[in-house]
């Protein structure tokens, strides 16, 4: 049966929901699921913007089968080239053989290499500033290179001011009948996601981000239309303020986040202890994670959030505790910058982990590396507790200013 949701007179979202994926991108658990969102304008043309996932295959066919309604598709946009969103061009053109496709010259080329049909008979290419009339509806094309791809573009419905986002706006989560964010509690059950779901995804092309906030700026927006998630068609500038603040590395909030990596707990508790007496210099709403049992893109999209990271690690066969050394090189892999750092670590003869985890803290853009930190030998003892209060101390002293 099919399963769609009409947006207005002309458009109709035409995706599916997937719950059972267990990590997205094989990388990224997914528990809430994810949704992969088409949409089918009906004009004089029809036209599909972006297909889905193979996963959600039958019911995107059975939904644009039953929106055209015996008419034949006219026209697909293609937004992003990656195979969540793309893989279903193919059979598209297979099914509607009279169907052109509006892409980008980047697009095309990788059009050649994911698919063998003949994309040069049947594109129809646009660049930055074309216009597209459907009837109605006049489409123009905005490139957003790098975010997170470099062909992506998105497209502007100039008739219905409708911004076609591709991947940004996005979130994990699968639409679970209701269509619009202002239907849902998505501060509540939904920011969480799509915090995790921007920086783990696209977090590293902040610059590129901010220029495509830019250019959408000059745009008047009544909706938006991204291709994973709610649609947005109420409260947008207080989404675009989130973008605003995570594609500029700029903390949501002052607030600490401790991570740490431990093997037999005295770490874990040393971690305890900062936390405990950071509460009582009056720091609220601290994170505690451990980089073993959560799994590091909740912990990255944490970093995101906060404005002062702790990091603590046992020393490992003379390194950083694998998984805290994962975690942070992923924190600089996606660029994160503008933070107030601290380390603590644990060697129970030859602690190095503290020193190699600055290092790497070094390497980051804009990261003040606090001069007080903790250095245990096995387990935290009385006589260093004065180490981990000057930590505290300057830590409460840096988030309250
Ligand atoms: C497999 C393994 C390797 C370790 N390698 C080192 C090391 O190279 N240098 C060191 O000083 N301590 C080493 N340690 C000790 C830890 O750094 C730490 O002192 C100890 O595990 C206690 O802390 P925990 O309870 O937080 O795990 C190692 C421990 C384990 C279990």
């Amino acid at each position: 049966m099919h399963c769609v949701k009409k947006i207005n007179d002309d458009l109709y979202w035409v995706g599916g929901t997937d719950r059972r994926l267990a990590l997205f991108e094989n990388v990224y658990p997914i528990p809430r699921g994810v949704s992969y969102n088409a949409y089918m304008m009906m004009d004089e043309k029809t036209v599909l913007l972006d297909t889905v996932d193979q996963s959600v295959s039958g019911q995107f066919f059975e939904n644009v089968e039953y929106v055209l309604g015996g008419r034949s598709l006219d026209y697909m946009v293609v937004n992003h080239m990656e195979p969540d969103h793309c893989s279903m061009i193919e059979e598209i053109v297979r099914r509607y053989p009279d169907v052109k496709v509006i892409c980008n010259a980047k697009t095309a080329a990788m059009i050649r290499q994911f698919f063998s049909f003949d994309i040069d008979a049947i594109a129809v290419l646009v660049k930055e500033g074309d216009t597209f009339s459907a009837g109605k509806h006049t489409l123009t094309f905005v490139n957003a290179p790098m975010v997170h791809w470099p062909e992506v573009m998105v497209t502007y419905d100039l008739t219905d001011k409708i911004l076609f986002s591709a991947d940004a706006f996005g979130t994990f989560g699968a639409m679970n009948g209701n269509l619009f964010a202002d239907e849902v509690d998505f501060e509540h059950d939904w920011l969480d996601d799509a915090r995790r779901y921007y920086t783990n995804i696209v977090g590293k092309y902040g610059t590129q981000a901010q220029a495509l906030l830019k250019k959408a700026s000059g745009l008047e927006i009544s909706m938006i239309c991204p291709l994973h998630g709610p649609v947005w068609r109420e409260n947008i500038g207080w989404f675009v303020d989130k973008y605003l603040k995570w594609s500029s590395y700029t903390p949501e909030k002052p607030s600490v986040l401790i991570a740490y990596g431990s093997i037999y707990g005295h770490t874990e508790n040393m971690a305890n202890v900062l936390a405990s007496r950071l509460a009582d210099l009056g720091v609220r709403d601290i994170a505690v994670y451990d980089v073993s049992s959560t799994h590091p893109s909740y912990i990255l999209s944490e970093a995101f959030r906060r404005s002062h990271l702790v990091f603590a690690s046992v020393t490992y066969n003379g390194g950083i505790f694998s998984n805290m050394e994962h975690l942070l090189l992923e924190l600089k892999a996606h660029n994160l910058q503008n933070r107030t750092v601290a380390v603590m670590d644990n060697g129970s003869w030859s602690a190095q982990a503290g020193k190699q985890m600055k290092d790497i803290l070094a390497g980051m853009k804009n990261v003040e590396i606090l001069e007080q930190s903790v250095s245990i030998k096995s387990s935290l003892k009385e006589e260093q507790m004065a180490e981990v209060e000057a930590l505290a101390q300057a830590i409460a002293e840096s988030v309250k200013n």
